[in-house]
Formats: structure tokens, sequence, C-alpha cells
């Protein structure tokens, strides 16, 4: 059956999983998820023009339709992306997770290597099991190198995707407090990632390891590496703890970036070394390093009438968090605020890591904060104003608002702590 729908894959224009988005031409299959099941909508697929479904369920649909019936929807989506994946033999595929950065990290490739290469990378955050083979799915016949980002909050999930996504090159952006509950701790999260190294280690892939970070190092010793950042490496640089523009030194030349966060050196360093490694230009690589602007709340400095604002809200967690502010609080100009948000999915750690953060920023003088959340709102955080929901903290800036002052907004996902911007 694979193969038959492969065929079918190779004529259609394009998969989806949703019918509200459907373009005439598609493959529909329809995923069963939290609030749907998928199957109910096969033949509004074929209504609005999908060429084939395919279902895990008995589905009611015009007789001339054509339908895939297999056991799983989403083992067969993944197993579709698999089998074309295996075929694509003319295209480099990068490979990429880690805690914090994946995004900032795969846009940097993507602006360098489309500089010389049809380039193809992965959506926004587009990186679970259903977004990794969506990703590889809707990648262009003519891809010359594509970036996939890989995502995961328990182990046994980059096992899956890098089974998917067969990397030629492999890359982990670092180990951090991410997901703690779902890996069940930092030795988890090492386990879980570095499923990576040994997916690469297994298909003879090689792995691009920063050389200033020594867990990375000893993780991916058994693997044919390429290591880039220390003295000693193939690429070694200079990484500038200069927070804007964060840059890097490689070869003689500043690498200068759009970024904000001496902690984007090791982003800025791996898009350098994946250009070298491929053959781009260093003037190439240095444009696309410089024409990267970062959006979706990921480190944006910006401006509202009165503020200037740091908008780093897209998600938080213990790593980020401490990265952010302690990059904020040297770089930004007084009066300084920072308005930070729970960190989600840390299970045990939790109460301990809010509790850290507080304890951080007790004792920097001529910061304030502002805590949002029941976690930060939980600790002990003595004279610092705090509110339990982003509602509550919201009416708070309408009556009381903040003027002149450079802010830090920056939270889990969840938090949805952009909605404050308005108000600062
Ligand atoms: C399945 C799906 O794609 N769902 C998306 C959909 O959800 P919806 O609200 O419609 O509900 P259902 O999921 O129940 O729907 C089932 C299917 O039915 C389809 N359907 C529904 C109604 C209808 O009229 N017609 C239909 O065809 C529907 O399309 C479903 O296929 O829409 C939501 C809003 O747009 C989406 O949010 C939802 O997307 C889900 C969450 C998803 O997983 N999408 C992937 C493509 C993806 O990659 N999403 C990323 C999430 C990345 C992420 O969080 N990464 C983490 C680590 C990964 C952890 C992993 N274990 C995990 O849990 O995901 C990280 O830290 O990086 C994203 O959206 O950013
Ligand atoms: N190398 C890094 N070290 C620590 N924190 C980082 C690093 N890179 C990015 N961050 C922080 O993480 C935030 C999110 O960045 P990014 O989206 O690139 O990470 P991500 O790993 O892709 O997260 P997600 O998978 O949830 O999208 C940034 O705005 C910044 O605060
Ligand atoms: C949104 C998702 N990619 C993520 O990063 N989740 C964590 C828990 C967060 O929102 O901080």
């Amino acid at each position: 059956m694979l193969e038959e729908l492969y065929q079918t894959y190779l004529t259609c224009s394009g998969v989806s999983t949703d019918t509200r988005a459907i373009e005439r031409g598609n493959i529909y299959f329809a995923l069963k998820g939290p609030s749907f099941n998928g199957n109910l909508f096969a033949s509004q697929a074929i209504e609005a023009g999908a060429i084939a479904v395919v279902v895990d369920e008995d589905v009611e649909v015009p007789e001339s339709a054509l339908v895939f019936q297999t056991i799983d929807v989403l083992t067969t989506l993944q197993d579709l992306a698999r089998h074309h994946r295996t075929q694509c033999s003319n295209t480099t595929f990068i490979g990429l997770t880690g805690s914090n950065g994946k995004t900032t990290a795969k846009e940097l490739m993507k602006s360098v290597l489309s500089t010389s290469f049809r380039t193809h990378a992965t959506f926004g955050n587009l990186n679970n099991h259903i977004g990794v083979p969506l990703t590889l799915l809707r990648m262009p016949v003519d891809t010359e190198v594509a970036i996939i980002e890989m995502g995961a909050n328990h182990r046994g999930e980059i096992e899956l995707l890098s089974g998917i996504s067969l990397p030629n090159y492999g890359y982990i952006t670092n180990f951090g407090k991410a997901h703690l509950e779902g890996f069940g701790g930092i030795e988890g999260v090492i386990k879980g990632k570095s499923e990576l190294y040994a997916r690469m280690k297994e298909i003879n892939g090689t792995c691009i390891v920063n050389g200033m970070d020594e867990l990375q190092l000893v993780q991916s010793s058994e693997c044919n590496r390429i290591v880039y950042g220390s003295k000693q490496s193939e690429y070694p640089m200079e990484y500038s703890e200069v927070n804007y523009p964060a840059q890097v030194r490689f070869n003689g030349n500043d690498y200068r970036s759009q970024l904000t966060g001496s902690f984007h050196t090791a982003n800025i360093g791996a898009a350098i070394a994946i250009g070298k490694i491929l053959g781009v230009s260093e003037a190439n690589i240095a444009l696309g390093i410089h024409s990267y602007a970062p959006e979706n709340n990921r480190s944006q400095w910006t401006k509202t009438n009165t503020n200037r604002v740091m908008l780093d809200a897209y998600n938080a967690n213990p790593s980020s968090m401490l990265a952010s502010l302690k990059s904020f609080i040297d770089e930004a100009a007084t009066p300084r605020i920072v308005i930070i948000g729970d960190m989600f999915e840390l299970g045990e750690a939790s109460a301990e890591e809010h509790q850290l953060i507080v304890d951080y920023l007790k004792q920097k003088e001529g910061t304030n904060a502002i805590l949002v959340g029941e976690h930060f709102s939980a600790t002990d955080h003595e004279s610092m104003l705090s509110f339990t929901t982003t509602e509550r903290c919201e009416n708070y800036l309408k009556e009381n608002p903040i003027t002149n002052s450079s802010i830090l907004l920056k939270g889990s996902r969840g938090m949805h702590l952009e909605t404050l911007y308005p108000y600062l």
C-alpha cells in the first residue's frame, strides 16, 4: 500500500492534515487529535478537491474517491515521509534538535545556505511527530539542502524523528533544563537529545558539534564529527560577549547578527560551520547571518510609545530564562523591569527552579521584577510584585502604566505574555 500511496503522492499538489486549509489536488491525512477525529472530515476533503484520503476508520465518501485505508494514519504519514526521504538522495539533510535555540539555529542556517542552495527548512516550529513528516513531504522536488528541526518533550521522540529524517548532518544546540517533566530531569534530557548522536552513528552521518560545550563533546565522542568554536577545532571561533549585536569572530572577520544575547553565539557558530562545510563563501555566510531578523516573540527588541521592550515571550525554561535575564540586565538601560511568566513542564523541579530565578533577581539591584503565574507567585519573592495570572497583571498595567523604561517580557507559551505588550 505504501508504494501505491507514494506514487499518488508524487502526482499530488501537496499533503494536508486539515480540511480547513486543504488545497485542490492534496492528499488528506485524517489524523485523530484531542478535539477532532479527522476521519469524519474525509468527505469534506474530497469535496474540497483532495485527490485521495488516508483514513483508519470506515468513511463515507463518493465511490469514485481514492481511499487509502490504513491501521493508523499517523504511522502511515510518518512511513510515507521516511520513504520519501530515502528517495531524495540528491538532497543534503541537516537534522537538528536541542533544548534551546533550535528555531534560531535553523533560521540562521537557512539564511546562510539559501545564499547558495535551493534550501527548504521546517516552517516555524512544526517540529514534532506530525510536523517533521509534513516538513519532509512539503519539500520542493528540486531542494538541494533541507534543514529539519526536531523537537521533543520526552525520551524516544528524537529516535523516532531522526529515523524519519535520516540526516546527513546532525546538530544538537545544547542540553538545558527544558521539558524536565517529560524527560524526568536533566539526565533524561541529555539521553533523549543524544538519541540524535546514536542515530548519526548508526547511519554513518556526521555530527556538527559546538566545541565550547564539553557535554556535547562527550556525548558525540563515538560519532564522525566536525567540531567548531573551540581553538583546537576545525573551525576555531571567538564568541563575543557583547549582547547586541550577538556576533562571532571567525577567520579574521566579525560575523554580526541582528540577534540580542551573547548566548546566541553558539547558534551563529553552527550556521557558520555548516556554511563552511557545504562550501558557501565567507561573504555569503556573513550576509546570511546578518540578514536573519528574529520574529515571533523570540529575543526581539521593539519600541513602544514610551518604552524599549525585549519581547522574548515565545517560550521559557530555567536555562533560557537565565540566559535571557543575564543578557537583558547586562545590556538594557535603567530603569529596567523584567516581567517574567511561569515556566511550564518542569515537573517535580518546578518550585525549586522558579525559586532559583527569583533568588537570582534578588541579587540584581537596579532591576525591578514583576512575576506572573501561580508558580512564581508561590515563591519567596519578598517585595516583588506578583500576579497569579497574565490577566491580573494586564489589569495592573492598565492602572499603573510603565514609562521610559527597558522591559523584558519572557514566559512559557501558555502564559501568553505577549498579550501584555499593548499595555507597555
Ligand atoms: C493534529 C494536528 O495537526 N492538529 C492541529 C490542529 O488541531 P485541532 O484543533 O484541529 O484539533 P485536533 O488535533 O484534535 O484535530 C485532529 C485532526 O482533525 C483535523 N481537522 C479538524 C477540524 C476540521 O474541520 N478539519 C480537520 O481536518 C485537524 O487538522 C487535525 O489533523 O489545529 C491546531 C491549530 O492550528 C494545531 O495547533 C494542531 O497542531 C498540533 C498541536 C500539532 O502537533 N501540529 C504539528 C504540525 C506541529 O509540529 N506543531 C508544533 C508543535 C511543536 C511543539 O510543541 N514542539 C515541542 C516539542 C514536541 C513535543 C511533542 N511531544 C508534542 O507533544 O508535540 C517543542 O518544545 O519544540 C506547533 O504547532 O508549533
Ligand atoms: N543557545 C541558547 N541558549 C539559551 N537560550 C537560548 C539559546 N538560543 C535561544 N534561546 C532562548 O530560547 C528562546 C526560543 O528560541 P528558539 O525558538 O530558537 O528555541 P527552540 O529550541 O526552537 O524552542 P522551541 O522548540 O520551543 O521553538 C529565545 O528567544 C531565547 O530566549
Ligand atoms: C511551545 C513549545 N514549543 C514550548 O516551548 N513549550 C514550553 C513548555 C514553553 O512554552 O515554554
